[in-house]
């Protein structure tokens, strides 16, 4: 049996194509079903549904073979256990700074201030301020980052940006982009020696579908 961990959502929503591009179904709904394993109509092959940041922690014990994270949660997680075969290139997006639209965050940068900055993504944030020689307090949040300016808890956001308009609605402007963003097929290092055969087999269904995908887009 192999199981592939999925979080509900977006990462769920964007992988049901690549899997039924092979003719792989998931047979039940996640947004209507309260189960957490759900059968596959392919023998052999289960879905579990987790948190999106408990995707590498699901893959990294065992408790999946193989799951679909994003960049930003792989980066917080370290990666440890986990062998990194290939970018789906669905869920993208990007990491970035945002602050309320009346702070100059370029003369507080520049006059070497010290930026409360509030996140999800402390190992990103840190990693990003050291390199830049910008001092830096961070505020671990889980969600809602948009709300730390605006209540004065925090000078800056580091969140993950698509469209822009969280932002906007929140009067918030983006001054620094970090990082692309997108999702990553990600394997149990001792469950790919294990199990190789059917693992490496699905691994080949995300490489076509992803192919496929990208040749039709060029
Ligand atoms: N607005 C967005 N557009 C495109 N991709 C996004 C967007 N927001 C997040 N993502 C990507 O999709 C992944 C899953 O996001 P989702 O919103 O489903 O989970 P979450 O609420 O961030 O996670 P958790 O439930 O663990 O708190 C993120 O880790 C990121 O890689
Ligand atoms: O630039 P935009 O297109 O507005 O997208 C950005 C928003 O998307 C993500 O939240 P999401 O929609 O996943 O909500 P949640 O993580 O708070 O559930 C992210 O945390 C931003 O708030």
């Amino acid at each position: 049996m192999i199981t592939l961990a999925l979080s509900k959502g977006r990462i769920f929503d964007e992988t049901l194509p690549l899997l039924a591009s092979a003719g792989i179904a998931v047979l039940d709904d996640p947004e209507t079903s309260r189960k957490l394993i759900l059968p596959c109509n392919r023998e052999g092959l289960r879905v579990v549904l987790v948190r999106a940041s408990d995707v590498p922690t699901y893959v990294q014990f065992g408790g999946a073979d193989i799951g679909v994270a994003g960049k930003d949660v792989l980066i917080e997680h370290g990666g440890e256990g986990l062998y990194q075969p290939l970018d789906l290139r669905i869920a993208r997006c990007r990491m970035g700074v945002a602050v309320p639209a009346g702070f100059d965050y370029a003369s507080a940068v520049r006059q070497g201030a010290r930026l409360r900055v509030a996140t999800k993504y402390t190992a990103i944030a840190r990693e990003f301020f050291a390199r830049k020689g910008v001092h830096v307090d961070l505020v671990k949040l889980y969600g809602s980052m948009e709300l730390a300016p605006l209540t004065g808890m925090a000078d800056a956001i580091v969140d993950l940006i698509s469209t822009g308009s969280t932002l906007r609605a929140n009067q918030l402007v983006e001054v620094e982009q970090i990082m692309d963003i997108s999702s990553q097929l990600i394997v149990n290092q001792a469950a790919l020696r294990l199990k190789q055969a059917p693992l490496r087999q699905l691994i080949e269904v995300f490489a076509q579908a992803t192919a496929a995908r990208s040749a039709a887009a060029a």
